[in-house]
């Protein structure tokens, strides 16, 4: 019989077939406590679903929050729950998708980019997605691991539970996200997703701790962590499992890395969302024993180029034609003038010489502030058009703090 398959928007009685087709296609992880966290984050409105007769075959949804980028923050469409049915797949429905998911962000004309997390690297590119945020994965042995000794203006440290320090939280993690490209805007539904901790997906380990680091004036940092009890024949071999370290406090990120690097009875620690300019790698005795493997983490799409080139803020000053491709969304395709610096900027469309060429996944992928524009001439992914034209534009689109992917959503 022949497929036709029928696009929607999900109502909220799709909900539970969708979490059973999600639950199917990540192969399991989504019971009954786990699903009710991914569902209270959810908006139907902006859920799109394939049914196939009666069955829902296919889903992608699009979360609304705020991103940080170099020098600002932005609404952008945070992309997720993307699945296809094993008995649907190929057959171009991820494609047919993601077409109308993109130019939906694009008509609606609030979201400049839209970004995701890839559960493996190769499905985005075709649609345009751009690797533009690495993160460090670190699991390490710690009984050689070493921090500097604490300082006078160390303060105090102090367990608690998550739900008792929300408010703390919520401030010290709002201190500090503008000055991180790729970190997320979190309201109280996005705190609870933070937060919460289904029994199912704790892989044996303990129910999530703060750790609360108090200065003069009050919380200034935090650490989400828990830890898994090990033994073997020679003793204790537990592990410290961080989540999140948020402070913009020195001596606090310092006191906090210490405990936890050093709690009784764990000998060894991992932590999946480090940034790669993470300053623990330049505070340990010996950064080699961190472990710390690249791995991808955030995918960004520039879904309104003008818009998306002219909220950012750019290191140096920065004037510059750049000839763009877009297959997916035309309107990006052509020849735009950027120009700007760490002030502000403006992108408009030019009919000057183009001094740089490339499609809209490397703009993507420059637009965090963590590719460099040369390590993208280099792959062939940015064609210089006018000599000099690199060397020039390529400290702009670079920024003092790497972007970073702390959050899996
Ligand atoms: C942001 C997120 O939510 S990430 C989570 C993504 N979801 C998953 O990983 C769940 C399991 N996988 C799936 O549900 C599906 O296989 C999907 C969604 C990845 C792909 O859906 P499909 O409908 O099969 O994709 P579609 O038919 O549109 O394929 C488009 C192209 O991408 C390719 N492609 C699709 N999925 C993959 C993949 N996992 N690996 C490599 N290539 C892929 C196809 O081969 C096709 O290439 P072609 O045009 O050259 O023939």
């Amino acid at each position: 019989m022949t497929f036709v398959p029928k696009f929607g928007v999900a109502r909220t009685e799709d909900l539970d077939e969708l979490g059973e087709l999600l639950g199917n296609l990540f192969h399991g992880g989504l019971d009954a406590e786990s699903w009710a966290v991914e569902r209270s984050v959810l908006e139907p409105e902006r859920t799109l679903i394939v049914r196939d007769g009666a069955e829902l075959v296919a889903t992608a949804t699009a979360f609304t929050r705020e991103l940080t980028v170099p020098g600002a923050r932005l609404p952008a469409a945070h992309v997720s729950m993307v699945g296809v049915a094993p008995t649907h797949r190929r057959r171009g429905l991820l494609t047919e998708l993601m077409r109308r998911q993109l130019t939906g962000v694009r008509d609606a004309g609030h979201e400049p980019v839209a970004l995701l997390w890839a559960s493996e690297g190769q499905i985005y590119p075709r649609f345009g997605y751009g690797l533009a945020c690495h993160r460090l994965l670190v699991d390490c042995d710690t009984t050689e691991l070493r921090l500097p000794d604490p300082t006078a203006a160390e303060g105090r440290l102090r367990l608690a539970k998550p739900d008792r320090c929300r408010a703390e939280l919520a401030r010290v993690y709002d201190g500090v996200r503008p000055d991180r490209p790729g970190w997320s805007s979190r309201n109280e539904a996005w705190w609870n997703f933070v937060l919460s901790d289904p029994v199912a997906r704790r892989g044996g380990a303990t129910e999530r701790r703060v750790l609360l680091h108090e200065g003069p004036d009050g919380v200034n940092g935090y650490a989400l962590f828990r830890t898994r009890n090990d033994w073997d024949m020679v003793g204790p071999r537990a592990i410290t499992i961080v989540d999140e370290v948020v402070t913009d406090d020195q001596a606090g990120y310092l006191a906090m890395w210490r405990l936890l690097l050093t709690l009784d009875l764990t000998r060894r620690l991992t932590v999946r969302g480090a940034a790669l300019d993470e300053p623990l790698l330049r505070l340990v005795n010996e950064p080699r024993r961190l472990d710390a493997r690249l791995h991808d983490a955030l995918w960004l799409r520039v879904v309104d180029l003008p818009a998306a080139l002219t909220a950012r803020r750019y290191a140096t000053s920065i004037d510059v034609v750049l000839e763009v491709t877009d297959d997916l969304l035309p309107e990006n395709t052509g020849r735009w003038r950027l120009a700007g610096g760490p002030d502000g900027a403006n992108c408009a469309p030019s009919t000057r010489a183009a001094d740089l060429a490339c499609d809209i996944r490397a703009l993507g992928e420059l637009y965090l502030g963590g590719t460099g524009l040369g390590e993208l001439a280099a792959a062939g992914r940015v064609r210089e058009l006018r000599p000099g034209a690199l060397t020039t534009a390529a400290p702009a689109f670079g920024w003092h703090r790497a972007p970073a992917g702390m959050e899996v959503f």
